[in-house]
């Protein structure tokens, strides 16, 4: 990289770690409303009248666009034309109209009979406020991982990356502890309400970024961190696609993220319903897994950089999901504890297969193919985050009614979870197969996956 003067903006490591921190804050405010409604849905369900096939729908509603209009595709080639600060600006402002909407379906439509396209209009139009949303926020989360790659470039970047996520996980945490007891002190639209707030935050702390990065471009001449190399190409896209680590990566992806943020949306009624856990605080325990991964990512990624073996670890991440999903669809196991101690394996799990995962990404493909190989694989994923909650919510509004209850004047359903759970399981074993596969594709394909990142 080219410089004018000795030491640039992103040297510093002051200016480099507040420009992490101020993008970080607006994912943070992403998975704060990415996950608030989920533990909502009995309360959607008694006040608004959403069956549980209506709240699927809401819940895949997220990757709708970005599967069926390709948008994270388009959102990669943006990125490379016009840059981090105009993305992200974009996926900022997408996020806040996303969630203004959202909240207005709720606020303003909630509980009609209004139906618009065979939809109920509060459930069409918060599922399309969702749907914008979550064009925004994954753009916004490759537009991240670019920012830090230029920002922490030939720097603490492995760890700058974990901050990242682990912010996030901060994010998503909150959310699933606050949700319950806000929407029962206030309303059921106050937790989505701090969400666009928090969000507006998101945008202007996004903005102030912009400013810092301007400067560090004013710095440098040519800037090659951001060049040629990282550029979205449809070449790289035949040559990532080609590759059958790709497809076994991806594979593990949506299979393994299609068991735990599916899941999790769901969680709370479960912990409710099967496990007795207090409503107040069953949010939390379904935010568990996010919380785990705040301290354990770091953790686990640090011991693969030492000693490697991160084809094992996604076998025995995937292993245990099978353990933790088979066990919740036992029907007989109602123990609190259980719930809970399944709960924070989850959580073990969803650190240890992340941990693994993204940096494999960078040892299977060369640096030139690696955004598109990210970008491609979050598509992929996003198949399964939109099919995986519209599959589990529409199984138990058709298989899963086991009855009534009215709680302060309102009706909602008991479900029986035991289906839900066994096709979550059935998932966690394909993961555990194709983790197989990956590991003997790395046997021969020499990819290094086994083999530590730090030279001793
Ligand atoms: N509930 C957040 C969905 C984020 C999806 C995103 N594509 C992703 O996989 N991020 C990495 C992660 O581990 O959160």
């Amino acid at each position: 990289m080219n410089q004018t003067s000795n030491q640039k903006l992103n040297d510093k490591t002051w200016a480099r770690w507040s420009a992490l921190f101020v993008v970080a804050f607006t994912m943070m405010a992403a998975y704060y409303v990415n996950d608030i409604m989920a533990p909502l849905k009995s309360m959607l369900e008694g006040e608004l009248h959403w069956t549980s096939g209506e709240f699927g729908f809401f819940t895949g509603a997220y990757s709708f666009l970005n599967v069926f209009l390709l948008m994270l595709i388009w959102g990669g080639l943006i990125l490379d034309k016009f840059g981090i600060r105009f993305t992200g600006m974009l996926s900022a402002i997408l996020m806040v109209g996303g969630t203004i909407c959202e909240y207005a379906a709720i606020t303003r439509f909630g509980g009609t009979e209004e139906m618009l396209f065979g939809y109920k209009l509060d459930v069409f139009m918060a599922s399309a406020g969702y749907s914008v949303f979550g064009v925004g926020a994954e753009v916004a989360g490759i537009t991240v991982t670019k920012i830090i790659a230029k920002w922490f470039h030939g720097k603490e970047m492995a760890l700058a990356m974990g901050v990242q996520v682990a912010l996030a996980r901060v994010g998503s945490q909150v959310a699933y502890a606050v949700a319950i007891p806000v929407a029962k002190n206030w309303h059921l639209d106050t937790p989505l309400l701090i969400g666009a707030i928090l969000l507006v935050g998101g945008l202007v702390s996004f903005l102030c970024f912009t400013f810092m990065d301007r400067k560090l471009d004013r710095q440098v001449t040519i800037d090659t961190s951001c060049g040629d190399d990282e550029k979205f190409s449809f070449k790289d896209v035949v040559a990532v696609v080609s590759n059958p680590g790709f497809w076994l990566i991806a594979l593990l992806c949506v299979l393994f993220y299609s068991c735990v943020f599916p899941f999790q949306k769901f969680a709370t009624e479960l912990m409710v319903t099967k496990y007795n856990v207090s409503e107040d605080i069953a949010g939390t325990f379904a935010g568990l897994p996010a919380l785990g991964a705040l301290f354990l990512t770091p953790v686990f990624g640090g011991m693969i950089d030492r000693r490697g073996k991160a084809a094992s670890i996604m076998m025995l991440g995937a292993f245990m999901l099978i353990c933790v999903h088979a066990i919740y669809a036992i029907p007989f196991i109602h123990a609190s504890w259980v719930a809970i101690i399944l709960m924070i394996i989850l959580g073990i799990a969803f650190s240890l297969v992340p941990s693994a995962m993204w940096p494999s990404v960078a040892k299977i493909f060369p640096v030139k193919q690696l955004g598109t190989a990210y970008a491609l694989i979050f598509f992929i994923q996003n198949i399964g985050l939109w099919g995986i909650p519209a599959l589990i919510g529409s199984v138990l509004e058709n298989y899963c009614i086991t009855g009534q209850e009215v709680v302060n004047g309102k009706t909602t359903n008991l479900y029986d979870y035991t289906l839900p759970m066994c096709i979550f399981t059935g998932i966690a074993i394909l993961s555990l197969l194709v983790a197989f596969l990956l590991k003997s594709a790395d046997k021969q394909y020499g990819y290094g996956l086994e083999k530590a990142n730090l030279k001793k």
